[in-house]
């Protein structure tokens, strides 16, 4: 229940603030802004956190990304040409953007998470629940076991705090010009707190179906990142929908295995909701994952042998590839690769995931591009050998 904390009040409005303001973080922030305007429950002003940087402007000239965002209403950096609503308000100080706030809503590469949880324990409502948008998970370094982290959040916030999450296929700018889509919102908040969390995004084209599934919603949203890199490498080595429909099974058969082996209680039908399958549909075919690995791809069979099984050359390549074509944006399978391979390998357990292991070791340790097919094969004999 959300409200064991006795400071909570059953006529307290819910003050929404937005930690982050990415891609993602401000297409939400145009759902979340409209929804708060006109539902009663919510305060109408929502806070949304931006880390500050200074951005060319129509005119040429260089200004603070919060003047802009908070006077022409757009995110021109991180999702231009579109409108967000005027009650969500740009606010460089994190303290000040969480002060108070009762609903938090976390969405900003997980990188850079965890400097910013002690300033939002801090000032936020002491009653306050959160939602986590963030794709990716944690580990634990010493016990080497993947960790939520929507837990993480947990555990920095302390004890009377609860975090859902909210995945699905849901790319940014198709959310952001009004495509109908759908999205999953997984939460252990009880009543009425799990309706209300729901209708904060929920809208006509943004359906939002709720399960309390946390930790399979979530590990689903993480773990489909690395199986697009597959798509890029699939896409850039110029083979068609047949080999990628292939990838997208064996990808979501490791991802149904990863979770049901690192997570308590995760339930089957988790992978047919808008954050199991429907997502890895989407990032594997519109996801920037799979657009940066598909330059990869491109780019290691121009180089060929010469940098290839340098770990250090192919963390340059993915950094220039991601510079050059997110401006600014991030991404996030890469990492989550490399923390789950990690996993993987301490518990010896890469045999278990040959696609998940093949797609890092193209993407780190030299493996051929073409391997990605050997992946798909070796995991799909696996599995049917398993029946
Ligand atoms: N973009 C998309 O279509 C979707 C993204 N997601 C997930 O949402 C999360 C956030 O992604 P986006 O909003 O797209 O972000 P993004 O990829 O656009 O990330 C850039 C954000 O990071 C911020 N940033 C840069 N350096 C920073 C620092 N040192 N400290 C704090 N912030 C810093 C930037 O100001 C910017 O707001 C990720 O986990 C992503 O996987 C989930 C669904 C859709
Ligand atoms: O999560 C996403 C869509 O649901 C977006 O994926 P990318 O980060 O690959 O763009």
């Amino acid at each position: 229940m959300m409200n064991s904390n006795p400071q909570n009040s059953e006529e307290q409005l819910d003050r929404v603030c937005i930690v982050g303001s990415g891609n993602w973080g401000s297409a939400i922030a145009k759902l979340v802004g409209r929804n708060c305007k006109r539902l009663d429950h919510f305060e109408s002003t929502v806070n949304m956190w931006v880390f500050e940087e200074m951005v060319k402007d129509e005119d040429g000239a260089d200004r603070k990304l919060t003047e802009i965002i908070n006077t022409r209403h757009e995110n021109v950096k991180y999702l231009p040409g579109i409108q967000l609503p005027k009650n969500v308000v740009a606010v460089p100080d994190l303290a000040n953007a969480c002060e108070d706030a009762t609903l938090l809503i976390f969405v900003l590469p997980h990188q850079f998470l965890p400097k910013l949880l002690p300033i939002v324990k801090t000032n936020a409502h002491p009653s306050c629940r959160g939602v986590s948008l963030i794709k990716g998970l944690d580990f634990d370094q010493e016990s080497k076991l993947p960790v939520l982290i929507s837990k993480s959040i947990e555990d920095a916030m302390g004890p009377y705090f609860q975090c859902g999450v909210l995945m699905g296929a849901n790319v940014a700018s198709e959310v952001a010009m009004g495509q109908m889509c759908e999205s999953t919102l997984a939460s252990k908040f009880g009543p009425p707190a799990d309706e209300l969390t729901r209708l904060v995004f929920d809208s006509p084209n943004f359906r939002v179906q709720h399960i309390d599934d946390v930790g399979g919603a979530e590990a689903c949203g993480a773990l489909k990142n690395i199986i697009a890199l597959g798509a890029g490498f699939v896409d850039g080595l110029g083979l068609g929908g047949n080999t990628k429909a292939a990838l997208l099974r064996i990808g979501l058969q490791e991802m149904a295995k990863f979770c049901r082996m690192f997570f308590d209680d995760v339930k089957d039908s988790t992978f047919m909701q808008s954050c199991g399958m429907a997502d890895l549909i989407t990032t594997c075919y519109g996801g920037r994952n799979r657009r940066c690995a598909e330059a990869f791809a491109k780019k290691m069979q121009t180089v060929g042998d010469s940098l290839e099984s340098d770990y250090k050359a192919c963390e340059e390549i993915w950094e220039d590839i991601e510079a050059e074509l997110l401006n600014g944006q991030k991404l996030q399978g890469t990492l989550t690769a490399k923390e789950v391979y990690d996993v993987l390998e301490a518990r010896e357990a890469l045999d278990e995931f040959p696609l998940i292991r093949n797609i890092f070791e193209i993407s780190y340790m030299g493996k051929p591009i073409e391997s990605i097919v050997e992946g798909i094969v070796v995991s799909g004999n696996r599995a049917a050998s398993a029946l």
